[in-house]
């Protein structure tokens, strides 16, 4: 039989996780509670007072949350109306039955109470009757892509002349482009506003694939050849060449995505592609369907041509069906991706028939992982636990203590080089399971 390592957790003092929930977490929630504050005022504005105590219900819920959480009271089985209520308390009871401690946030594993927090932030909101579709992170996700608008006119002038300046059936040019965009949609995920407790987080080089060059000796795990050679055979054996694509943050990394797709797309090295956004607020700034939206009429408009004019495209590929986005609820579930078979066999038949899935950032290579102390030797496919529906690949960049993949011995130098870097961002892998 198998064993594990067992999960990451905050019950050990000196973990990131630990870190996580007893500082990073309250200080997002206050940040939720402040915005829903405000809403008082304007749901009584719009609702009169039976909109201004649904208000004043949902700060005290969330209150309540955020003192639970810092006072490490027992997590309990979610009771409200969304759908998927079912599939996460199956979750606690099985870590219940197989632990003698009951489950509280700082002892239960940190995947389950992180995701946790973001799920009862959503029941909270579910439960009220004005603020149901409120979204209390969107107001961070739009000011983080206006503050990233250099770097968007950037890329997508590069982006047009590369569209302009390479023939199609130049191999050679588009792999070295290929790599390009691949590590630029890699980097845009330091952006992430979860890390950073909800603090301004963007995009800060003005030129990001001007920057590639630099960054590279940071990349610890490279797969991006394979990836790029599994295009190519993929491409000579079938018609229709299918992407995933399973999305992290909004903002300036789901445009380097989007460019990515437009890429790939143009030069006929995907047919179509699948982007995956999650069903509620999550992580801080990962992305909602509202958010894409937002964000493609935002660019439409936006005055700068290259990046008006690449919304549009991308805006007449969501409408011709090149491009397509695909919800489901299990993307914000606890469950780390070997448990998809189970909990959403659907999902795992639908990626069998993709030809290659990109997993963005950081929550879902902890997923793909399971977020178990794995020695970071641990060869990738073994941490993935027969999670295999198709081709993998991660792009992430180090926020949380797990990494597997690694040369034995690589881990110890990396901490000598620098303390943090399993956690500050900096360094980076294009991991996958792709045999060639
Ligand atoms: O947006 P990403 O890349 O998934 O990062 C989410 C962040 O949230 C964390 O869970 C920390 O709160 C880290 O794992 C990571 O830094
Ligand atoms: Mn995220």
């Amino acid at each position: 039989m198998e064993t594990n390592p067992s999960p990451l957790s905050a019950k050990h003092e000196s973990s990131f996780a630990y870190g996580t929930v007893k500082d990073r977490m309250p200080r997002i929630l206050t940040k939720v509670i402040d915005v829903c504050h405000k809403q008082i005022q304007s749901s009584k504005e719009c609702f009169g007072e039976d909109g201004r105590k649904d208000a004043i219900d949902v700060v005290g819920k969330l209150s309540q949350l955020r003192s639970e959480i810092m006072t490490d009271k027992p997590l309990f089985a979610l009771d409200d109306q969304l759908k998927d209520k079912e599939a996460w308390n199956k979750r606690l009871q099985q870590y219940r039955d197989s632990n003698d401690s009951p489950a509280s946030w700082f002892t239960a594993p940190w995947l389950y109470v992180e995701c946790f927090m973001y799920r009862r932030i959503a029941g909270v909101l579910n439960s009220s009757t004005y603020l149901k579709t409120f979204d209390p992170f969107a107001e961070q996700k739009q000011q983080s892509l206006m503050q990233s608008m250099t770097a968007v006119e950037n890329l997508a002038t590069f982006l047009h002349s590369v569209k302009q300046s390479v023939k199609v059936n130049d191999t050679a040019m588009l792999k070295q482009f290929f790599v390009d965009f691949l590590q630029v949609s890699l980097w845009g995920n330091k952006c992430d506003l979860s890390i950073s407790a909800g603090e301004e987080n963007s995009q800060n080089v003005s030129e990001p694939h001007k920057n590639l060059e630099a960054l590279k000796k940071f990349i610890l795990i490279d797969y991006s050849n394979d990836v790029w050679n599994l295009i190519l055979k993929q491409k000579k054996r079938k018609d229709q060449v299918r992407i995933d694509v399973v999305l992290d943050n909004a903002g300036f990394e789901l445009f380097t995505d989007l460019v990515l797709c437009e890429f790939l797309l143009f030069f006929n090295l995907a047919d179509v592609i699948i982007i995956h956004p999650k069903c509620i607020p999550w992580f801080v700034s990962d992305v909602n369907a509202s958010d894409l939206n937002w964000m493609l009429s935002y660019l439409s408009s936006c005055s700068f041509e290259e990046v008006s004019q690449l919304s549009t495209k991308l805006q007449e590929r969501f409408k011709d069906g090149s491009m397509l986005l695909m919800k489901n609820d299990f993307w914000t579930l606890p469950d780390p991706f070997c448990l998809m078979n189970e909990s959403s066999s659907e999902l795992y038949k639908y990626f069998s028939s993709s030809d290659l899935v990109l997993f963005k950032g950081d929550l879902n290579y902890r997923k793909l992982v399971g977020d178990l102390d794995w020695p970071h030797d641990t060869s990738f496919k073994m941490a993935l636990r027969h999670f295999s529906p198709t081709s993998l690949c991660s792009l992430r960049t180090l926020k949380a203590d797990v990494v597997v993949g690694l040369k034995p011995g690589q881990a110890k130098l990396l901490a000598k080089e620098c303390k943090e870097w399993m956690v500050n961002g900096q360094y980076a892998v294009i991991e996958s399971n792709i045999i060639c």
